[in-house]
C-alpha cells in the first residue's frame, strides 16, 4: 500500500510491527481549522459517565487471536466522541441518504442520527435526501427531527426510500455545496461506501469543510473488517419463520421436501446461520461450497437416501447458490446458462421433482418456499435496534471529531472508524474450511459434496477474499480467505 501521494491511505507505523490505518480528517486539508469543547461535557446524561471521551490515540486491533511472537498488526481509530469538536452545533447541517436493498434496520439507524444529532450534540437541522444518491439532485430534501422520526423503527423498509443506480458524484457534491451541508451520512452497502468515498474526495478536492461518514448496511452480511451488519440477526431470525412452515409442510406429507431459498447473491451467511439456528434443515446450500447433483455422493442421492431414512426433509438454498453447482452433463449445463441467480431456488425444486417422477420413480411432495421481500420489509429486532444505535453514535461522535471519509463499524466487538476502501475492496465469504460451516455439516449431516476439504480449499483459493463470522478463526485480512480448521 502506497501512502505517501493518495489521501485516502493515511498509514501511521509504531512499534511491534503496529499499523494504523487511519481515516482522513477534516484538518488534513483545512488549515487553522478551528475546534470547540464537545458539549457532551455538561450533557445531563453523558457528563457523569467517568472516561466517557475516548482517548485520541485509542485504536481497535483487527486480530485478536495472537501468538507469542506476533507482530501487532493492523489498527483502526476507536470510535466514540473526543474531548473537542469540529463544529458547532448551530453550524451543522447534516443529511441523510439511504441507498441499495432494503434490510432490517435502515429506519432505526435514521432514526438514531436525527435523535442522537439532536440530543447529544443539539443538532436541529437534519436533512433526508428521498430515494437514494440521485435524490441529491433530483428531489426536494426533507426536514428530519426528532419527532418526525420517533416511531420509524417500528416499521420495516425506509422512510426515506432507496434505489440502485443512479449517482453523479458533480452533482451530489454541488448539491451538498449549494444547500451548505457540513455532514453526509450514507447509510448503504459496497456500492454506496464506493460512491461515499468520491463523494468525500470531490468535498476534499474543493476544500469544502464537509464530514462523510458512512453506516455500512447489507442483508447478506458480507461486508469487509466488521463484525456484522445491522439487520443480519433479524434476517436470520425471521427465516426461522420460513424454515419451521417449509418443516412443517414437509412433515405432514409422505416424501416431503421443504425447500426454503434464502436471500445471499454472493455469500450464504444468512442461510448457513439460519440452517444452524433452525436445526430442522437436512441440506443447506450456498454460493461457496461446491457441489453437484447426480451420482454418488450427490445432492440427488442424499435426498433420496434421507426419504427413506426419515420420511421427509427441509432444503435452505442460498440465493446465489448456483454458482457452487457443478454441472455434471450439457444438459445441466445448458439450463444454467442465463439463469438468473433469483431463479435457482425455482430451478432446482423442478429439477428434484423431474428426478423422482422420472429416474428413481418416486413419489414427493416438494413445497417450494421463497420469503426473500417478507424477510427484507420487516422492522429490525431489539438486538439490531442497539446495534443501530451504536452504528448511528458512533458515526455522529466521528463527523463531529472532524474525520472525513470512514465506515463504522464493530471490529472484534469495538466499534472503529475504517477507510472506505477498507470494505469495499471485496466481499466477505463463508470459510468452508473453517469450523462454522464443520459445526452446519455435522448438525445437517449432509455431504461435503467434494469429499475432501483439500478440493475445496482448492476452489476457495481463487476467491479474493473469504473472512467468516467465526471468532475462532476469523481471518479479516481479505487478502486469503482459507483458513485452517484448527
Ligand atoms: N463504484 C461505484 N461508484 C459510485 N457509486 C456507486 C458505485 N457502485 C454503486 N454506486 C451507487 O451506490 C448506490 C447503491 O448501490 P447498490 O450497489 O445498488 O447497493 P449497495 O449500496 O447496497 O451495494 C447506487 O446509487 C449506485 O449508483
Ligand atoms: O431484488 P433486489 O432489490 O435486486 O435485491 C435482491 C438482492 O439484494 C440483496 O439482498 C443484497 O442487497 P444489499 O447488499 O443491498 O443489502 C441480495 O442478497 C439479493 O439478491
Ligand atoms: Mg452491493
Amino acid at each position: 500500500m502506497d501512502s505517501s501521494n493518495d489521501s485516502r491511505f493515511k498509514v501511521i507505523k509504531g512499534d511491534a510491527g503496529y499499523v494504523l490505518e487511519d481515516v482522513p480528517h477534516l484538518s488534513d486539508y483545512i488549515a487553522d481549522i478551528s475546534t470547540y469543547p464537545n458539549p457532551l461535557q455538561s450533557h445531563p446524561a453523558y457528563s457523569v459517565v467517568k472516561q466517557y471521551f475516548v482517548n485520541v490515540d485509542a485504536s481497535v486491533a483487527q486480530t485478536v487471536v495472537v501468538h507469542k511472537s506476533s507482530q501487532r498488526g493492523i489498527h483502526f481509530r476507536r470510535a466514540g466522541p473526543r474531548q473537542r469538536v469540529y463544529f458547532k452545533s448551530d453550524e451543522v447541517r447534516a443529511c441523510i441518504v439511504t441507498c441499495g436493498g432494503l434490510c432490517p434496520g435502515v429506519n432505526t439507524v435514521i432514526r438514531e442520527l436525527v435523535c442522537g444529532l439532536y440530543h447529544m450534540y443539539g443538532v436541529s437541522k437534519v436533512l433526508g435526501i428521498e430515494g437514494g444518491y440521485k435524490g441529491f439532485y433530483s428531489r426536494d430534501f426533507i426536514d428530519l427531527s426528532p419527532k418526525v422520526v420517533n416511531n420509524i423503527h417500528k416499521r420495516g423498509g425506509t422512510i426515506l426510500g432507496t434505489s440502485r443506480g443512479g449517482y453523479d458524484n458533480k452533482k451530489i457534491v454541488d448539491s451538498i455545496q449549494d444547500r451548505g451541508i457540513n455532514q453526509v451520512y450514507i447509510i448503504g452497502g459496497d456500492g454506496a461506501q464506493k460512491g461515499a468515498e468520491l463523494v468525500c474526495e470531490e468535498v476534499r478536492r474543493r476544500g469544502l469543510k464537509v464530514a462523510v461518514a458512512g453506516i455500512p448496511k447489507t442483508i447478506d452480511n458480507d461486508i469487509l473488517v466488521i463484525d456484522k451488519s445491522f439487520g443480519f440477526d433479524t434476517t436470520v431470525e425471521e427465516a426461522q419463520r420460513a424454515i419451521k412452515a417449509a418443516h412443517v409442510e414437509a412433515e405432514s406429507f409422505c416424501n416431503g421436501i421443504g425447500v426454503v431459498k434464502l436471500i445471499g447473491r454472493h455469500s450464504g451467511f444468512i442461510a448457513m446461520y439460519a440452517t444452524l439456528a433452525s436445526r430442522d434443515v437436512d441440506c443447506c446450500l450456498i454460493p461457496e461450497s461446491p457441489f453437484f447433483l447426480e451420482g454418488k455422493g450427490g445432492l440427488l442421492e442424499y435426498i433420496k437416501k434421507r426419504l427413506k431414512e426419515n420420511g421427509h426433509m427441509v432444503i435452505v438454498i442460498a440465493e446465489g447458490a448456483a454458482v457452487g453447482l457443478i454441472p455434471q452433463n450439457q444438459k445441466t449445463r445448458n439450463q444454467l446458462e442465463g439463469l438468473e441467480s433469483k431463479e435457482f431456488g425455482l430451478w432446482i425444486s423442478q429439477r428434484i421433482k423431474d428426478h423422482f417422477a422420472t429416474e428413481d420413480m418416486m413419489p414427493i411432495n416438494l413445497k417450494f418456499i421463497d420469503p426473500t421481500y417478507m424477510i427484507r420489509a420487516v422492522p429490525s429486532n431489539a438486538s439490531d435496534n442497539n446495534y443501530c444505535t451504536l452504528l448511528a453514535h458512533s458515526a455522529i461522535h466521528g463527523a463531529m471529531a472532524g474525520y472525513s471519509g470512514f465506515t463504522v463499524g464493530p471490529v472484534n466487538a469495538r466499534h472503529a472508524y475504517i477507510p472506505f476502501h477498507r470494505v469495499t475492496a471485496g466481499r466477505k465469504k463463508v470459510v468452508v474450511t473453517d469450523r462454522m460451516w464443520a459445526r452446519l455439516l455435522s448438525s445437517t449431516n449432509q455431504p461435503s459434496f467434494l469429499g475432501s476439504s483439500r478440493d475445496v480449499e482448492d476452489k476457495n483459493e481463487k476467491e479474493p477474499s473469504t473472512p467468516s463470522l467465526d471468532g475462532e478463526n476469523y481471518n479479516k485480512t481479505g487478502t486469503n480467505g482459507v483458513a485452517a480448521v484448527l
